[in-house]
C-alpha cells in the first residue's frame, strides 16, 4: 500500500533512511526511533521525518494535485497503546488506515522478516507445540498507558519484536485499536483486510485514497511487487504451532468481528474446535468462548506433547498501516 501511496502526486512519504525498504516508509518515531528519551511527542520532531512545506508548494501550486498529504506507514504505531495519545496530540484529525492481515500469517511473516534479517531468535513457529510451550505465554504490558513524555523502556523494540508474545499482542487487533478509538473521530478510521488489498489491490487503493482527499484520477494504478516480501525458503508453520495460533486468536478475531460489525472469517477452519481432554473425553470449543479456558479444557500431554484435535468445519500480518498527518 506504501508504495502506491507514494505514486501519486499529491501524497509524500517520510525522507527514510536507505539501509532497509522498511525505513524508507516507517518512521519509528512513536517507539524511540530517535532515542528512549526523545519524548516521542514532539509535533516539530516529528514533521522533521516528512519533506518540507516546498513540498506543500509544489503539490498544491505548481502540479496542482489536490491538498498535499503525508503518511508514516509505520505498524508499530498500532502496536503500541500509548502511542494513540500522542499521535492525537499532534495530529488530532490524523487520518489512520489499520490494515489487517489474518493474525496467524502475520505473526508467521514477522518471524521470517526477522530471521531474513539475521535476528537470532530463540523460538520459531516452524517448531512443534510441547508441553508448558513458553512461545504461548502472556507477557505483561507495562507500557500500555505510557504517559505522553515519559521515557520509553530500554528494551521496547526487543519486547515488541523478539519475544512471541509481543508479536501475538499486536495481532489482538480489537485491543490495538481501542486506544485509537478512545483518541480519534471513528470516521477517520479506515479498516481493511489485507486479503481484500491482495485480491482487488486497485479497488483497495482507489478506497484509501477517496478516504485521505487523494483524487484517484491523478494516479493511474499500476500492478507493483508486493513490498516487504519475506522469502520463506522452505520454512513452514508447524501444523501443530498453527492449529494452537488458531485458536489463541479465536477470541480477539470474534472480538474484532464484534467491533467492526464485519466478519473477516479468519481461521474458519477452526470454527468448532473439538479437544481431547486428559480424561479421553472430547470437549467442544468455540472461538467466542473465555480466553484460556479453551486451553485448559482441551490439551493433552501426550509424550511430552500437548495434542490437539480440531475437528474441520467447513472453508479454509501489522498490522495496522498508516497514519496520515
Ligand atoms: N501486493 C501484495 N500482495 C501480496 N502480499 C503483499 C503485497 N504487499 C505486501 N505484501 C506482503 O505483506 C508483508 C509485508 O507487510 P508490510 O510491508 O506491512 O510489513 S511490515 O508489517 O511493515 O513489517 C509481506 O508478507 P510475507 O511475504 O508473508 O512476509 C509481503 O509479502
Amino acid at each position: 500500500m506504501a508504495n502506491h501511496l507514494h505514486r501519486h502526486p499529491a501524497i509524500s512519504g517520510i525522507d527514510g533512511l536507505t539501509w532497509h525498504e522498511a525505513l524508507s516508509k516507517e518512521s519509528h518515531f512513536f517507539s524511540g526511533g530517535l532515542g528512549r528519551h526523545s519524548g516521542a511527542s514532539s509535533a516539530a520532531i516529528y514533521r522533521s521525518y516528512f519533506p518540507t512545506v516546498l513540498q506543500r508548494w509544489w503539490v498544491e501550486r505548481v502540479k496542482r494535485a489536490g491538498k498535499w498529504l503525508c503518511f508514516d506507514a509505520c505498524p508499530v504505531i498500532a502496536c503500541l497503546d500509548f502511542t494513540a495519545d500522542r499521535l492525537a496530540a499532534i495530529s488530532p484529525n490524523a487520518k489512520l488506515i489499520f490494515m489487517m492481515r489474518d493474525p496467524v500469517q502475520g505473526a508467521f511473516s514477522a518471524e521470517i522478516m526477522m530471521r531474513n534479517l539475521g535476528v537470532p531468535l530463540s523460538w520459531s513457529w516452524t517448531e512443534d507445540v510441547a508441553a508448558g510451550d513458553t512461545r504461548f505465554a502472556e507477557s505483561p504490558d507495562d507500557v500500555a498507558t505510557l504517559p505522553p513524555g515519559a521515557a520509553l523502556p530500554e528494551d521496547l523494540n526487543q519486547r515488541l519484536y523478539f519475544s512471541p508474545y509481543g508479536l501475538l499482542r499486536c495481532g489482538h487487533y480489537a485491543d490495538r485499536i481501542a486506544p485509537f478509538l478512545r483518541h480519534f473521530k471513528r470516521e477517520n478510521m479506515m479498516f481493511i483486510d489485507f486479503a481484500d488489498f491482495t485480491s482487488n489491490t486497485e479497488g483497495v487503493v482507489r478506497e484509501v485514497l477517496q478516504f485521505v482527499g487523494a483524487d484517484p484520477s491523478l494516479m493511474p494504478f499500476k500492478a507493483l511487487p508486493p513490498g516487504m516480501q519475506g522469502e520463506r525458503r522452505g520454512r513452514q508453520m508447524h501444523p501443530s504451532c498453527k492449529r494452537k495460533l488458531r485458536l489463541h486468536f479465536a477470541e480477539p478475531n470474534q472480538r474484532l468481528y464484534a467491533l467492526l460489525g464485519r466478519d473477516f472469517g479468519w481461521g474458519s477452519d477452526v470454527v468448532r474446535s473439538a479437544y481431547v481432554t486428559a480424561g479421553g473425553t472430547a470437549a467442544l470449543a468455540l472461538p467466542g468462548s473465555q480466553k484460556g479456558k479453551d486451553e485448559a479444557v482441551g490439551h493433552q500431554q501426550q509424550g511430552g506433547k500437548e495434542v490437539s484435535i480440531a475437528a474441520v468445519a467447513g472453508g479454509t500480518k501489522s498490522v495496522p498501516l498508516a497514519a496520515m498527518v
